[in-house]
């Protein structure tokens, strides 16, 4: 049966194998998990794009990390065919978006370029996810078949250390990651770079617009909401990052853990604030995401689930000859467009890297 879908966590993963029935609209998803169905895959980042998500005929969860003892195809050597815009375009889109920021357009707008890369020989999603997993300490990694919203046959594969939202009974966790500094191989360097991360202003404002907005958006579904203060460092194999872990108990234990995703994606860190002012210009600016700035993710047929923002990843063509990377950075009215190329290229290396000789 083929493997459409891996959820891969620390503790544990979730797989997701032939296909009973796809959802490209979501509400039919919705229903489905309702009736006390299991649904696996992904959500684009404008939901009124086709979704991804199946009811696959065979769901399993387990413990620990991801990991296939089938002999995978080597990597094969990539090249950077295009990069979509061009660099020195958004640097410039970046000094616009700041413009319009300080004209009080809008608070926050997370801004998005693309790698497009070329194999010589096919890539093989599932070789991509094994080199994401067992590179990084978390063992987070993804893969959805993005079939059900045609063309057929295309993947995204990554490794997103954010989670959009976990339900399991009456808990429901999130684990927002936004404001980022690239790590050093320098032990001396990792701790200055991380404790100016952890003072930077900027990066503060930047994370307290996406914790906010998903206090407001959990507030009406729980009883109780434990939200830190501040932040706390985190890291990725590439990158420090602020993030803060928020849990809270619902109020009715029936709140799929889909439509809790619902509720909060897109969320600050890949859209901006407010979101409809962010979205207008992300349309206008960068045009359709796909599926990169989404959701990936699994619930199953009690309304446990857990979903992940869709970034650190590559949408891989259905002959496997390309490869899309996509990433973003927040920006706000103080952010430096030369230190947000520079960010968006430190997060292409989570995916990249694994083409490396
Ligand atoms: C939008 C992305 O990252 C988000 C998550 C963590 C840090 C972010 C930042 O510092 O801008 C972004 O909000 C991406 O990796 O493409």
């Amino acid at each position: 049966m083929t493997l459409e879908f891996v959820l891969s966590r620390q503790d544990h993963h979730v797989v997701g194998r032939g296909v009973r029935h796809a959802f490209p609209d979501i509400a039919d998803a919705v229903a489905a998990v309702r009736d006390g169905r299991n649904v696996v895959g992904a959500i684009p980042f404008d939901m009124s794009d086709a979704t991804a998500l199946i009811e696959p005929e065979e769901f399993y969860r387990l413990d620990g990390p991801w990991a296939t003892v089938d002999a995978l195809p080597p990597l094969p050597t990539v090249t950077v065919a295009r990069q979509i815009p061009d660099p020195s375009v958004h640097v410039q889109r970046v000094r616009d978006v700041v413009e319009q920021l300080k004209a009080g357009v809008a608070e926050k707008i997370v801004l998005a370029r693309a790698i497009e890369v070329s194999a010589e020989s096919p890539i093989n999603p599932v070789s991509v996810l094994s080199a994401l997993v067992s590179r990084d300490p978390m063992g987070n990694g993804f893969l959805a078949d993005l079939s059900p919203a045609a063309p057929a046959g295309r993947h995204i594969v990554g490794s997103s250390p954010e989670l959009l939202v976990r339900k399991r009974g009456n808990i429901v966790s999130c684990h927002p990651f936004a404001g980022t500094a690239a790590r050093s191989t320098d032990p001396d360097e990792e701790a200055r770079i991380s404790a100016a991360l952890a003072a930077s202003a900027k990066d503060q404002a930047e994370h307290r617009f996406v914790v906010d907005e998903i206090r407001a958006a959990l507030t009406p579904f729980c009883e109780t909401l434990e939200v830190p203060e501040s932040p706390q460092l985190s890291s990725t194999p590439q990158l420090w990052h602020l993030s803060t872990p928020i849990v809270g108990t619902l109020a009715d234990p029936a709140t799929s853990a889909l439509d809790l995703a619902l509720a909060l994606h897109p969320t600050a860190a890949v859209a901006g604030v407010p979101r409809a002012a962010a979205m207008d210009t992300i349309d206008s600016v960068e045009g359709s995401r796909g599926f990169y700035a989404g959701a990936v993710g699994w619930t199953d047929g009690s309304g446990d689930g857990e979903w992940m923002v869709t970034i650190r990843c590559v949408e891989l063509s259905a002959d496997g000859l390309t490869g899309t990377a996509t990433a973003g950075g927040g920006i706000v009215a103080d952010s430096d467009p030369d230190a947000e190329l520079d960010e968006t290229t430190a997060k292409f290396r989570t995916v990249l890297s694994v083409f490396d000789r």
